[in-house]
């Protein structure tokens, strides 16, 4: 269910590059020649008229990317000045170098240099990409700092910037800025391009953390590696052997706020959409849509479960039941009528309403009470059916291994960073401390370790959300574009999503990746204002969009 774009580490890039070129079907200059032709293509199409440009070029291959830019774009009418690093760089560089040198000269890449001279309409990006392994440091830095605003003037009224991969200083493989401090306001640096272009695939540096951010559009050019998209590569008899490591999977399923073709991304099939909206012929009654117990607390607590039940109930769970303390019972006599409520007081009640092999899906833990949920998941746990754990329940879980270790691959954890720290305190750990190597340690990482070590598929909430299974298949979905959805309850809708695809007999992954789509799209239907009451009232809405 559901398809996304491919996203890749840069390992993977670079171990495709190599196998199309050890294909001996295209040479590593003609790479750089599309990569940068992709690039000055985006440039005219996004500003047809030429004007001025600076092309910042870096000491690697990205740094040749850049003189190819500078090239395409002086043939295109454009007064080009080019910046660059008196270093010694790769053949293929070299040669794009020595071709641009024929053209125009090479300033030197600092930031008094910068600041000479008229000012450009648009300023390229190829310091650094795929190959940076450490914190920009010297001039480079200073440049960086600059074009980001702490260093002078031209950062201030820069609209213009376009990176060429990413922008420099960012790590692709975790979207952080090396060097500065993650999860605050960086008063290091933080480079804002408006157009990123970038080659055959998103990398997970451009949909996570500061990625999307300081990438500003993404554009993903196709530079014709398809033939190295399949995991068994032929090679040339002389060439070097070439292993190209594309499994696990990872995709995205919603774009950061703003790509190029968003059609990449989160297709759904014909045959997906019917069965979303009950078109096709998998069921004929209510029990073949299946059954979602959502679990929820004592008195004056019921409204979390509420919106998870709530939230079942609309997309499509065919049956749900609340099953609150018989203290709570009347409060949750109101609205929706639909739902079905029953009292469970203790574990022994929870095993007798499992015996009811029709309920197959399970929510716990929103307005749970932690001591409940505890003694509930003892129950729940070793029934091994489909099941959600949120908010108490994972506070259940943090403290206690015996939960923990009776966690199964039909679970899923819902928690947000700070639920997270609780759980795997090492993770979070390492995902706290300031990166200063690449490739950085990124919330992919985290969430496929804690995914491993527990079993269990983890969605890690925040903008940008990743999902990991245990078998180490992992989905990024970044929604940066909705602020107004971290709102109280929000989680506990996500929570009831996941809930009702399962009992619908979605696979874990699936309930959590397709349930994180649905939950983000009702938001952006609904727009500011939205408080988590109104994201299950959007499904219907969502659902009838679905193509
Ligand atoms: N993959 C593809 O399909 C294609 C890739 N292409 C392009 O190649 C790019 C990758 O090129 P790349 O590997 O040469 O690395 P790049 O990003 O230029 O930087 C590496 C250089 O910087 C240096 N360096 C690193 N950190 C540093 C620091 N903090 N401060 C100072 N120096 C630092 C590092 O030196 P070292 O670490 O060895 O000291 C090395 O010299 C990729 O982003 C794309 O644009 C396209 O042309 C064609 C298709
Ligand atoms: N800034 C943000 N932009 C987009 N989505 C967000 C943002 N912050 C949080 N979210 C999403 O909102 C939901 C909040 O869930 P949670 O933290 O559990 O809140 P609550 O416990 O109040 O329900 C999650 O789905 C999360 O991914
Ligand atoms: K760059």
């Amino acid at each position: 269910m559901l398809t996304g774009t491919e996203v890749l580490t840069t390992t993977q890039m670079r171990a495709i590059e190599s196998a199309a070129m050890a294909s001996g079907k295209v040479t590593g200059l003609d790479l750089m020649e599309r990569a940068g032709s992709a690039v000055a293509g985006q440039i005219r199409l996004c500003w047809p008229k030429p004007g001025r440009v600076t092309v910042l070029c870096g000491p690697g291959n990205n740094g040749g990317d850049g003189y190819v830019v500078a090239r395409l774009l002086h043939r295109a009418g454009w007064r080009v000045r080019v910046l660059g690093m008196d270093n010694t760089p790769g053949p293929d560089a070299a040669e794009m170098k020595r071709r641009w040198g024929k053209i125009g000269g090479i300033g030197v890449l600092t930031v008094q240099e910068l600041r000479s001279g008229a000012k450009s309409d648009v300023y390229v990006d190829a310091i650094f990409g795929t190959g940076l392994t450490r914190p920009p440091e010297g001039d480079v830095e200073r440049i960086i700092r600059h074009l980001g605003g702490y260093g002078g003037d031209i950062g201030y009224y820069l609209p213009r910037l376009v990176a060429v991969d990413c922008p420099s200083g960012l790590c692709l493989d975790s979207g952080v800025m090396l060097g500065s401090r993650r999860g605050q306001d960086s008063t290091w640096y933080k480079l804002r391009a408006s157009l990123t272009v970038a080659f055959d695939s998103p990398k997970i540096g451009h949909l996570l953390e500061q990625g999307p951010e300081c990438c500003g559009t993404l554009a993903i050019a196709d530079i014709g590696l398809h033939q190295q998209r399949v995991s068994e590569v032929r090679i040339r008899k002389d060439g070097p052997p070439v292993t190209v490591v594309r499994r696990p999977y990872v995709e995205a399923i919603w774009p950061p706020f703003s790509v190029s073709d968003s059609r990449r991304y989160s297709d759904t099939t014909e045959r997906q959409a019917a069965w979303l909206q009950k078109r096709d012929a998998s069921g004929s009654h209510k029990y073949s849509h299946g059954h979602a117990l959502v679990v929820s607390g004592g008195p004056a607590k019921g409204g979390a479960a509420r919106l998870s039940a709530r939230a079942a109930l609309r997309i499509g769970a065919g049956l749900v039941t609340i099953a609150p303390h018989a203290d709570a019972l009347a409060e949750h006599a109101g609205q929706p009528d639909a739902l079905m409520r029953r009292a469970i007081d203790d574990a022994d009640a929870l095993r007798d309403l499992l015996t009811d092999a029709r309920i197959n899906a399970i929510c716990i833990g929103p307005g749970c009470g932690v001591d409940r949920a505890t003694a509930l998941l003892a129950e729940a746990l070793p029934a091994r059916r489909p099941i959600v754990l949120d908010a108490d329940a994972l506070t259940a879980l943090s403290r206690n291994p015996d939960l923990m270790a009776a966690l199964h691959d039909n679970c899923v954890l819902t928690p947000h960073m700070g639920e997270f720290a609780r759980l795997f305190p090492d993770l979070a750990e390492r995902l706290d401390a300031t990166p200063l190597q690449g490739p950085a340690y990124s919330k992919l990482d985290a969430a496929r370790g804690a995914a491993v070590r527990c079993g269990a598929v983890v969605l890690l909430k925040g903008p940008d959300t990743v999902i990991a299974a245990p078998d180490g298949r992992a989905r990024i979905h970044s929604a940066l574009d909705l602020p107004w959805l971290a709102t109280a309850g929000a989680g506990d809708v996500l929570a009831g999503i996941i809930t009702g695809l399962l009992a619908r007999g979605l696979p874990p992954l699936d309930a959590a990746g397709l349930g994180a789509l649905i939950h983000a799209k009702a938001a952006r239907a609904f727009g500011p204002g939205l408080i988590a009451d109104d994201l299950p009232e959007m499904i219907p809405q969502i659902l009838r969009e679905t193509a």
